[in-house]
């Protein structure tokens, strides 16, 4: 060996700042520990022929509270940091996958009744979770394996915010995508002010940011949001597209209406009831998630890790010129509008309404009525009953 004389040392070091087995249990769960993340190391599988790749794996961080559509407590943005940490720095894994338990929700955010009921009226504390949150973001644009969204079920608000962080999105046709902040009482500043404009135009971001609507997994393929969209449903043993939205056509009537939700109200209904009886079967979204995560594969790691993280700069600029002082403004309104936002949206059964009376809030403001917990009162929903 030419160089054998120059001393070399050989044993492999550690560079994980969260090793497996002391994050199990701590920071993630299993399936029947929820509210927690899961984290899972699968092996890689080559699509052509089914077999699995010895040594290598594709990492899997996974929400798992689904009774509370996937939301993420504050012991579960740990565990999703933990995740997209640990996957970084393990040397045998491919690439991240970031989804959800189920076929309901990949995630719709902050969990509402931690809000509520713990973090409204107490900032620094929210401050302090914030720092959390932004770290969420951070550990998936840093995360040195390319990162998938496998958008299993419906991606709003901070969910949208956490898997737009991602570097690609591969979903469910029965997904919706929106934001939920200005309806119950917060700004959508966890990434998608910073990172809507570049996925969608300026035009779409403003409304899809603002106006709380939900819009298909079609619509946002058309709109570029996401890579790829795929059924889930089955019937018999064919795949069949989600029966509530238009698929077979691009313009009707001089509109777009490709992605859109039928509008006959009876077809509407039966489509509704075929989906309730259907079964549901997750096999095209794998194996679209698998056939990205394949073509990573066979490519040069570090020229693929150099190319995602040129791209992830464009994103980064603006979610690092934001992120703090969001923190300040957020954690600030936890003691307003927040408080009444979550808190409505936390005690619907109670009151029968999710929302204030947003309206009356209005005419309180403008008539200079002081943020205290009268005004507060008289917008709120009452006890029913
Ligand atoms: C529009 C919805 C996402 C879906 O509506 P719908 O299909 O009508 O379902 P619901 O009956 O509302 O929900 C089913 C049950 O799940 C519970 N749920 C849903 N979302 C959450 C949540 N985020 N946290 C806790 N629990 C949740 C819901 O209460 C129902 O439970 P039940 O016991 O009644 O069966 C709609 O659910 C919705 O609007 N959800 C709230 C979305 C939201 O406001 N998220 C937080 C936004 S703020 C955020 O995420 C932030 C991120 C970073 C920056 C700061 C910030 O605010």
């Amino acid at each position: 060996m030419p160089l054998e004389w120059m001393p070399r040392e050989h044993e492999l070091k550690n560079h994980l700042l969260f090793e497996e087995d002391m994050v199990r249990g701590r920071y993630w769960g299993n399936d029947e520990d929820a509210p927690c993340v899961v984290y899972t190391k699968k092996p890689l599988v080559n699509p052509k022929t089914g077999e699995e790749v010895p040594g290598l794996y594709v990492a899997e961080v996974r929400l798992n509270n689904p009774r509370q559509y996937n939301s993420y407590t504050t012991t579960m943005v740990k565990g999703v940091i933990a995740g997209f940490r640990a996957s970084s720095g393990d040397r045998s894994v491919v690439a991240t996958v970031f989804t959800g338990t189920g076929f309901d929700a990949f995630c719709t955010g902050g969990n509402t009744k931690e809000y509520s009921e713990y973090y409204s009226k107490r900032p620094n504390e929210y401050g302090e979770y914030m720092d959390l949150f932004n770290e969420m973001v951070d550990s998936i644009l840093m995360c040195k394996k390319p990162t998938v969204c496998r958008v299993n079920g419906m991606r709003v608000a901070g969910g949208q915010e956490i898997g737009m962080a991602c570097d690609l999105a591969v979903t469910s046709d029965l997904a919706i995508f929106g934001q939920a902040g200005a309806r119950h009482g917060s700004a959508p500043d966890g990434g998608s002010t910073d990172f809507l404009p570049w996925m969608l135009n300026m035009e779409d971001a403003m409304w899809n940011c603002v106006s709380c609507e939900m819009w298909s997994a079609y619509k946002m393929r058309a709109k570029n949001l996401v890579s790829k969209v795929v059924p889930v449903l089955k019937d018999g043993d064919k795949f069949i597209r989600n029966p509530m939205i238009i698929t077979d056509r691009y313009v009707d009537g001089g509109e777009i209406v490709y992605g859109e939700y039928i509008r006959d109200k009876a077809a509407l209904g039966e489509a509704k009831a075929k989906l309730k009886e259907l079964p549901r079967d997750a096999a095209m979204l794998d194996a679209e998630v698998n056939k990205i995560i394949w073509t990573f594969a066979n490519l040069f790691p570090g020229c693929v890790m150099k190319s995602i993280d040129g791209i992830r700069a464009k994103k980064k600029f603006f979610w690092d010129q934001a992120k703090l002082p969001n923190r300040h403004w957020l954690m600030a309104n936890m003691n307003y509008e927040a408080f009444l936002g979550f808190g409505a949206f936390n005690t619907k059964k109670i009151t029968g309404t999710d929302v204030i009376d947003f309206i009356k809030f209005r005419q309180l403001i403008a008539s200079g009525a002081e943020a205290d917990d009268k005004t507060f009162a008289e917008v709120m929903g009452k006890p029913q009953g």
